[in-house]
């Protein structure tokens, strides 16, 4: 199975929703939900410890590492906000059906507190402004786009599911349609 690879890849900012919302796509589906923060978790212990600990590049190079392995995977796969930021990463990506989830300021400010996540101790101003740091290739990497500020979890998620029942659909014609032209000219 060297050519699996995710279904779908769910980006954005930190508490817009990738890691709920991509475990209800995928079991909608029926396939494996792949999020590259557990697995980091799993085998590394709590994302705040390894910051606090080794500091954020080795971080983001345990989140390379489990975005390269998940990209061999077929998934649904959510990734943590600032995976996108490695180079290699936006460069995969950018071969990949990839969803983008939004959120407003409003609505996150209840979903960042706890203090899983190291960037956030600043609150929503530090949201913010990671949020605007990134927001260029948030947007230039999506394909789709849902805001999750109002809506329930599970209407997201089948709207999203449909979305990528359509998508594949127009995969399958599109390869005959190339390869019936293809055909036609020998
Ligand atoms: N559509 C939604 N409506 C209400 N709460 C949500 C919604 N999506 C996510 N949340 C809440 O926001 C928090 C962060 O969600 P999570 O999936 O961990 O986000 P991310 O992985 O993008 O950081 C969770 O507590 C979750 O229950
Ligand atoms: O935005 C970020 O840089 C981060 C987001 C987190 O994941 P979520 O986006 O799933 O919260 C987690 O990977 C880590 O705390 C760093
Ligand atoms: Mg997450």
């Amino acid at each position: 199975m060297a050519d699996a690879s995710p279904v779908l890849i769910l980006i954005g900012a930190p508490g817009s929703g990738k890691t709920r919302l991509g475990k209800r796509v995928a079991g909608e589906l029926g396939i494996a939900f792949i999020d590259t923060d557990k697995r980091i978790v799993a085998e590394h212990g709590p994302v705040a410890d390894i910051f606090s600990e080794h500091g954020e590049p080795y971080f983001r190079e345990l989140e390379r590492a489990a975005v390269e392995r998940a990209l061999g995977e077929s998934c649904v796969l959510s990734v943590g906000g600032g995976a996108v930021m490695h180079p290699a990463t936006r460069a995969d990506f950018a071969r990949q059906r990839v969803v983008r989830l939004t959120v407003s300021a409003e609505a996150v400010a209840s979903r960042i507190t706890g203090g899983k996540r190291p960037l956030l101790g600043g609150g929503v101003d530090a949201w913010k402004s990671l949020v605007e740091q990134r927001v260029h290739v948030y947007e230039e990497l999506a394909d789709a786009s849902w805001d999750t500020s109002s809506r329930p979890l599970d209407t997201i998620a089948h709207e999203i599911v449909e979305w990528v029942v359509e998508q594949q659909a127009h995969d399958t014609p599109s390869a005959t349609a190339v390869q019936a032209s293809t055909d036609a000219q020998h």
